[in-house]
């Protein structure tokens, strides 16, 4: 599994403080403010981020087939990626993380260069809802489709789907939403809790919830894998929940 010690050649890790001062009310953006503190905001503020990881790892090793290629798409500083990268185990695949924040890929190729394996890394700062899929057998989506407009989600996991090789997977992660209020209300007092938990005080976590609103739109469990469904993906399952963020296997029929 990937080794999660610090070399003294890491990038300093810095502590998200972007929404500890009181700010002008803005859509959140995955600028370079962002990326400098990547790391720590998404650790503190994702139940579940530090276990998804390296099981992405374990499942990518799972599906794998070799002379594919596969894709973490919405890559940020890469950490799915090199989990990726960690359990391809054929020297002829190919694996390709996207993002359109030039930000998160400058820094990513950073993190990529650090991480001592042999197989290579291509990054490509592109729009996922463009960028070119084909001969896949794993595609990460963690924490990414989220941020994809609703009408544009179904368009995306199909042209994923297509791409994808018979027997090989889509790891999707997301926030979600729940179709029962009192659940809803429940899992999002126990996310701010764990926020609280991980030193975010109360005026961070609320101008945090204002800046994403607009932009991270969760829906119901249900309709993930309905859609995965109608995409193309033949199993779909939960492998992963804590609180109101999820993680879902989907594989292409064989
Ligand atoms: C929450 S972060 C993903 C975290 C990352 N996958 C990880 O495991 O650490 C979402 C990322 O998706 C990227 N993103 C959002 N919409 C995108 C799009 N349409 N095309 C490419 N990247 C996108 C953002 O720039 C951001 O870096
Ligand atoms: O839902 C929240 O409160 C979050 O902060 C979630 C979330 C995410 O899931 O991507 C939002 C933006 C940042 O990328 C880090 C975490």
């Amino acid at each position: 599994m990937t080794d999660a010690k610090q070399s003294p050649k890491q990038p300093k890790q810095l502590t998200d403080r972007l929404f500890a001062t009181e700010r002008k009310p803005e859509d959140f953006r995955f600028d370079a403010s962002v990326a400098r503190v990547f790391p720590d905001m998404i650790r503190r503020s994702v139940p579940g981020y530090t276990t998804v990881i390296p099981m992405i790892e374990v499942i990518t090793e799972q599906y794998v087939q070799p002379g594919t290629n596969c894709y973490d798409l919405g890559c940020s500083l890469g950490a799915a990626t090199l989990a990726m990268r960690h359990g391809i185990h054929h020297d002829d695949c190919q694996l390709i993380g996207v993002d359109n924040s030039g930000a998160m890929i400058e820094r990513c190729r950073h993190y990529v260069a650090l991480d001592d394996h042999p197989l290579p890394v291509t990054l490509r700062c592109e729009d996922i809802l463009d960028t070119e899929l084909s001969d896949a057998s794993v595609t990460t989506l963690n924490y990414t489709l989220q941020f994809v407009p609703p009408e544009k989600r179904e368009s995306l996991l199909r042209r994923i789907a297509d791409a994808t090789r018979p027997g090989g997977a889509l790891i999707l992660s997301e926030k979600v939403r729940f179709e029962s209020e009192q659940e809803q209300e429940i899992q999002t007092r126990l996310h701010h809790e764990f926020k609280r938990a991980n030193g975010y005080s109360d005026l961070e976590i609320s101008q945090k919830r204002a800046a994403i609103e607009q932009v991270l739109i969760p829906e119901t469990l249900d309709t993930h894998k309905q859609r995965l469904l109608t995409a193309g993906f033949s199993e779909v399952f939960l492998w992963y929940q804590c609180f109101n963020f999820v993680s879902i296997l989907a594989i292409k029929p064989k």
